[in-house]
């Protein structure tokens, strides 16, 4: 039922191409009769212009069986043209609507899934289904039609010879769908394991520089000998199963084969067949074999396909857990006064990792947040530009709660500068401006300054042009902080969330950091995630985090003079 719907959907991406789609049907047609025919003018020929001696009759209808050849050979050479162009369009819809599918997606659902099968989808399942539509599914009809084709013209011919020719069809059928169901869920599986392989790949070469570092090559080959083999295993026994269909099918063929033969040889002995008509079913039955054939070699193609078809709908199934309401109200710009109240969040059901929490941030305030490592400092910020929704108390922003705005408004509205920095592959000036596309060359600029990053850029042999990749190279972690500090201040955020940096970054540097993000929070709510204390010693408010709960909250005066976990953390880093 799945898989059917799996199939309708695919088919789904060819109505736009109605009229290459009619091209295609009336050549198919033409290649359908030419194939049903040929059969029939061999013995059609020998009985009427060869054994009777019409010589003079023969050249014509040896001309007219060129001329079928001919056509049936140029409907299949235009038809497979057409198809491979609109099948080239359809994935590439279909590749764009997973993509888009997954932008829509909101991070509880990455959290789920590895890239490396999210990859997998794209590439294995997405060419699959590009080979069989391209190279399979014109067969597939065709044999069908052929099939059906050639079972009319046997019985308007002979019907006790065409029922000796289609007798093993019904066991052929019923065996092969015995195979194909079994084959079906091997494929799925080798798909799964290959996505599973995928996705420890990526995690691999993705952290290579840890494993060097830890000297953990060889225990990372071992563990990716296991699901290799894993792969290995599955795979042989889903191509195993389903290689049983071609031998399977030629076998019976050739008993069929056989059968037609000798059941021809008898009526002829009987005068109740010609030689000719005997010819043109021994022609017939390769002829009715052939597209089961075909169809059965076919088959690993086609079930990789549905296979990949199914996990491609499947994530394009997934729902954003994040949308807008249907009254979600534009938001041009905020004031910037933000409340939270009675916050609880949990990630994962049953494991709380905010608990009643509430804060209030004046308009253009600086907010620091400190805390030990996994108290929730992080996922106090990821709530509010809701990359996941929270589940008891509230957020609101100017007195509206954060779900009521829509969200890409929320979400413009609100900068922010992670920990990890995103370089993506562009020059440094697109990677500016990705903060925001409209801007002109003077903001870039004028964004860079104030992030202090521009005297360093205009070093570079091309300036803005430079161009850079994901790793980013030329860039030191410093300036690929700073580069991402002009981002956010092109985007002209009216609230800022600042995680600090936590790797070792020389002291010019931080205080060219320092001074980027004091530029950047100058007039804005801010909310500062910090590691070193000195970053907010000046914040208008300051909240210590504990295992979810706040635990100390006032100015930086008024920690210390409660002379709790605050004041000791000071202690601590400044005696240093
Ligand atoms: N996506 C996630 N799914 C499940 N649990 C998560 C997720 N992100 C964070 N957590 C858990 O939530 C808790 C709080 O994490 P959070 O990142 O907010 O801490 P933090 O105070 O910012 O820590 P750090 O100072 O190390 O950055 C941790 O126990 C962490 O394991």
């Amino acid at each position: 039922m799945k898989k059917q719907s799996s199939t309708s959907r695919l088919f789904s991406y060819f109505k736009e191409y109605k009229p290459q789609i009619f091209i295609i049907i009336v050549c198919v047609i033409i290649y359908t009769l030419g194939r049903t025919i040929s059969p029939f003018m061999s013995g059609y020929i020998i009985d009427n212009y060869i054994l009777v001696g019409d010589l003079p009759g023969l050249l014509p209808a040896v001309l007219l069986v060129l001329a079928i050849f001919l056509s049936t050979s140029i409907s299949g050479l235009i038809q497979n043209r057409v198809m491979i162009k609109i099948a080239g369009k359809a994935i590439r819809n279909l590749r764009h609507d997973l993509f888009a599918r997954l932008e829509g997606l909101s991070l509880k659902y990455f959290d789920s899934v590895s890239i490396g099968e999210l990859m997998s989808r794209f590439t294995n399942d997405i060419d699959n289904i590009s080979v069989t539509l391209n190279q399979s599914l014109l067969e597939i009809v065709s044999s069908v039609l052929v099939l059906l084709g050639i079972l009319v013209f046997m019985l308007f011919l002979n019907i006790k010879l065409a029922l000796v020719t289609i007798i093993s069809t019904p066991i052929t059928l019923i065996l092969s769908n015995i195979l194909a169901k079994k084959t079906r869920a091997s494929f799925a599986a080798s798909q799964q394991k290959l996505g599973e392989l995928n996705g420890y790949i990526e995690e691999n070469i993705s952290s290579e520089k840890v494993i060097i570092a830890y000297g953990m090559q060889e225990d990372t080959i071992n563990r990716f000998s296991k699901v290799n083999d894993d792969l290995v295993k599955i795979s042989i026994k889903a191509q195993t199963t389903a290689g049983l269909m071609a031998p399977f099918m030629n076998g019976i063929s050739n008993i069929n084969l056989a059968i037609i033969a000798a059941y021809g040889s008898y009526l002829t002995l009987h005068n109740q067949a010609t030689v000719g008509l005997v010819v043109i079913f021994i022609n017939f039955a390769r002829q009715f074999f052939q597209p089961l054939n075909q169809l059965a070699n076919l088959y690993n193609q086609i079930q990789l396909a549905l296979t990949g078809a199914e996990r491609v709908f499947e994530v394009m199934d997934e729902v954003p857990d994040i949308q807008n309401s249907p009254n979600s109200i534009p938001a041009e710009d905020f004031e910037g006064v933000v409340d939270i109240s009675h916050l609880d969040f949990s990630y994962v059901e049953g494991n709380p990792i905010l608990k009643d929490i509430n804060l209030h941030v004046e308009k253009g305030k600086m907010f620091g947040i400190i805390g030990p490592t996994g108290s929730g400092k992080s996922t106090i910020m990821n709530l509010l530009p809701r990359f996941y929704d929270y589940q008891g108390g509230k957020i609101t922003i100017d007195n509206t709660l954060i779900k009521d705005f829509k969200i890409d408004d929320l979400r413009n509205r609100i900068g922010m500068v992670l920990q990890d920095t995103v370089i993506f592959t562009g020059t440094i000036k697109e990677n500016i401006k990705f903060g925001n596309l409209d801007a002109n060359d003077d903001d870039v600029i004028e964004a860079a300054k104030a992030a202090n990053i521009h005297d360093y850029i205009m070093t570079l042999p091309n300036k803005y042009e430079t161009m850079l990749d994901s790793n980013a190279s030329a860039l030191s972690a410093g300036q690929k902080q700073l580069l991402t500090i002009a981002r956010t201040i092109i985007s002209k955020p009216d609230i800022l969330i600042l995680d600090e940096a936590t790797s070792n970054i020389d002291t010019r540097t931080e205080i060219k950091i320092q001074e980027a993000m004091n530029n950047m929070m100058r007039g804005r709510t801010s909310f500062v995630i910090a590691h070193r204390l000195k970053t907010i010693l000046h914040a208008d408010q300051i909240v210590v985090l504990k295992d979810g709960s706040i635990f100390e909250q006032g100015t930086h005066k008024e920690l210390l003079e409660k002379n709790g976990f605050y004041a000791e953390l000071y202690r601590n880093q400044f005696s240093i």
